[in-house]
């Protein structure tokens, strides 16, 4: 069931190209008897410069999804296709330098490494890359999240929330045709949690990033531009908000409030249907 929080169509934007595409995927873990459908014949695409919310009860597919869809796994049928390339073909050092130069990954427990202070963090992927970072570029990179005075701090000397910040500058240092993020707010309290998701947001407002999101918290979720919600490997429900979200409720605190209320509901029916 789709359920658009809009029906101003007017405000729809122009349709544009999906950066990520798959089609009729299934992932399958182990063998019979005890094989495990994570992925069941899902077909979705994400638009350029949209911010897409993945949510769906535990076990529901979510991390495989996106796993498969940034290659980060295969999966057991279907394509996947990424900025134009299917994945399928590309053996084990075709996928690393896709996912090096098109994909950008942000994971909860941040995955920084300890030792490297946060600019050197940043430039690590354009050194995995054989790209020596220019400075400028870098220093460009942490003023756009907001820590332009935190470059020489390690990780152990940043907070929880300026950490996933950094983790955000590194996934879009190599302007990456598409951002994953693994409940990227899950290990942040609220205030913080406001502050990553509000950067997320603005990459995708203003330098047309595309976002794909999964997470658990209704909240989160609110600031995306549409919501698929996921049962057994599969699309359960899926809820839209066009164009500037002025729609449902607007883009502040109560618009955000409003979009959650919306969201959880959905949730606790899928939750209580499953
Ligand atoms: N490596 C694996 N081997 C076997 N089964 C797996 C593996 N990874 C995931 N699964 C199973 O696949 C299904 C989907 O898992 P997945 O992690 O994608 O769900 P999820 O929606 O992200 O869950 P959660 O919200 O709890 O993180 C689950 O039944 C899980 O047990």
């Amino acid at each position: 069931m789709t359920i658009e929080m809009t029906t101003d169509a007017a405000k729809t934007p122009e349709p544009a190209a999906e950066v990520v595409l798959l089609r009729s995927v299934s992932k399958v873990y182990g063998a019979a008897p005890h094989a495990v459908t994570a992925l069941d014949d899902m077909t979705i695409g994400f638009r350029a410069g949209t911010f897409t919310a993945v949510m769906g009860p535990s076990g529901s597919g979510k991390s495989t999804l996106l796993h498969c869809a940034a290659g980060l796994d295969r999966p057991t049928r279907g394509q996947v296709i990424v900025d134009g390339t299917d994945l399928g073909p590309l053996d084990e050092t075709g996928l690393t330098l896709l996912r090096r130069g098109r994909v950008g990954f942000v994971f909860q427990s941040f995955n920084l490494v300890p030792a490297l202070t946060a600019e050197q963090n940043v430039a690590l992927p354009l050194r995995l890359a054989g790209v020596r970072p220019p400075g400028a570029e870098i220093r460009a990179a942490l003023a756009e999240v907001g820590l332009s005075g935190r470059a020489g701090h390690r990780p152990d000397e940043l907070s929880g929330g300026e950490r996933q910040r950094v983790a955000v500058a590194r996934a879009l240092v190599t302007r990456p045709a598409v951002l994953f993020a693994d409940e990227p707010t899950g290990a942040l309290d609220t205030r913080t949690s406001r502050e990553v998701l509000a950067l997320l947001r603005d990459v995708v407002d203003r330098q047309g990033q595309t976002v794909v999101m999964v997470t658990h918290d209704p909240v989160a979720a609110a600031h995306a531009d549409r919501v698929v919600l996921m049962a057994d490997g599969r699309i359960a429900d899926e809820m839209t908000a066009p164009g500037d979200r002025g729609d449902v409720g607007g883009a502040g605190p109560a618009g955000l409030r409003l979009r959650a209320e919306a969201i959880a509901v959905r949730m606790a029916a899928l939750e209580g249907s499953c």
